[in-house]
C-alpha cells in the first residue's frame, strides 16, 4: 500500500513520524509533495520517503491520498489533482472545517473519501483523531483507511456535526494543553525554578496527571477532590484560579476555536 501526502507540514509530519515509528509501510511508500521543492525534498530525503514532483504524480501513484494543506487552498488543490483521483483510491483529509460534501463537490461524488481530524500527539503514537466516512468508502477500504490513524494513537468516529467542536478540544487543544504547562512552568520560574526544569515538572505532573485519569475510571472532579486535603493548600489555589475565572476563560477559548473553524466570526 503507498500513502501519498499532499502537504508535509506540522500536522503531516506527525502523522508520517508516527506511521514510521509504528512501521505501518516502509518509508519508500510514503510519497511527499509540497509548495516548496527544498522542504519537501529534503523532508524526504531524511526519512526515505519518495519524493514526487507534482501533486499529480502523488495523487496518481497512491492508494491513500491525504490532502493535508490549509483550508485556504484545498479547492484549487483538489482541482489539480481531480483527473488522477478515482474510485480505486481512497482520499483522506485532514483540512479542518471542509465537509465530506464539499469534497465530492469538488471532486467525484463517486469517490471514496475519509473527513478526519487528527492531533499532533500522532507523532508519538498518542494521536487523538476523529473520522467519518462518505458513502463510498466501507468494509476493507474504510478498515485500511481508518487502520493507518490507528497506527498512530487513537481513533473515534464521529459524526460531521460534531467535528468542529472535536477539533477545538482535541486538535487545537494540544496547543492549549501546552499553553497550561508553559502557564505552570513560567509560575515555577517565578518561584526560583529554571524554565527547564519547571517545564519537565509541569509536563510530567501533567502527563502522570492524565494516566491517573484514565487508568482509574474516575471523574476529574473526584481526582480534584482527593487533590484538595480538607482545609488545605490546593482547595484554596482552586479557588482563586476559579475567581481569576479559569473555566470561563477555557469555554471562551473553546468557543472562539469552534467560531473561526465554522466561519461564525465575522
Ligand atoms: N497543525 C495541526 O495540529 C492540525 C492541522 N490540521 C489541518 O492540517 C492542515 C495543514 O495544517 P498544518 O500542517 O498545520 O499547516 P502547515 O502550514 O504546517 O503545512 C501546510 C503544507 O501545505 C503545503 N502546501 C502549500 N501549498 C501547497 C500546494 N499548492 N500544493 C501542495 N502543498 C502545498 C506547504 O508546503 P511547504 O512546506 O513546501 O511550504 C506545507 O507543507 C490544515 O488544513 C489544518 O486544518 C488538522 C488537525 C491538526
Ligand atoms: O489551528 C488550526 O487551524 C488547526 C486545526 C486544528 C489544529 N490546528
Amino acid at each position: 500500500m503507498k500513502i501519498g501526502f499532499i502537504g508535509v507540514g506540522a500536522m503531516a509530519q506527525a502523522i508520517i513520524q508516527g506511521l514510521l515509528n509504528a512501521k505501518f509501510v516502509p518509508a519508500e511508500n510514503i510519497l511527499v509533495h509540497s509548495a516548496h521543492k527544498a522542504h519537501y525534498e529534503n523532508y524526504a530525503k531524511q526519512y526515505g520517503l519518495t519524493a514526487e514532483a507534482t501533486n499529480q504524480q502523488v495523487a496518481e501513484n497512491s492508494d491513500l491520498v491525504v490532502l493535508a494543506v490549509v483550508p485556504a487552498i484545498a479547492a484549487d488543490v483538489l482541482a489539480e489533482i481531480r483527473d488522477q483521483l478515482s474510485t480505486q483510491k481512497t482520499l483522506i483529509s485532514i483540512v479542518s472545517g471542509v465537509s465530506l460534501n464539499r469534497l465530492e463537490e469538488l471532486t467525484d461524488y463517486n469517490l471514496p473519501i475519509l473527513r478526519s481530524l487528527p492531533n499532533i500527539n500522532s507523532q508519538y503514537g498518542q494521536g487523538m483523531t476523529a473520522v467519518a466516512a462518505n458513502e463510498n468508502l466501507s468494509g476493507d477500504r474504510k478498515a485500511q483507511a481508518i487502520a493507518m490513524y490507528e497506527a498512530t494513537g487513537s481513533v473515534s468516529e464521529l459524526s460531521e456535526s460534531q467535528f468542529a467542536a472535536f477539533s477545538a478540544i482535541s486538535g487545537s487543544a494540544v496547543a492549549y494543553v501546552d499553553f497550561f504547562i508553559d502557564s505552570l512552568s513560567r509560575a515555577g520560574v517565578k518561584y526560583g525554578f529554571t524554565k527547564e526544569m519547571a517545564t519537565q515538572i509541569a509536563a510530567q505532573t501533567t502527563l502522570g496527571s492524565a494516566h491517573s485519569l484514565m487508568a482509574s475510571g474516575q471523574t476529574p472532579a473526584e481526582l480534584i477532590d482527593k487533590v484538595c486535603s480538607p482545609g488545605g493548600d490546593t482547595i484554596a489555589g482552586i479557588l482563586a484560579m476559579e475567581q481569576a475565572g479559569f473555566l470561563p476563560s477555557i469555554i471562551k477559548g473553546i468557543d472562539a476555536t469552534i467560531a473561526k473553524s465554522t466561519g461564525n466570526n465575522g
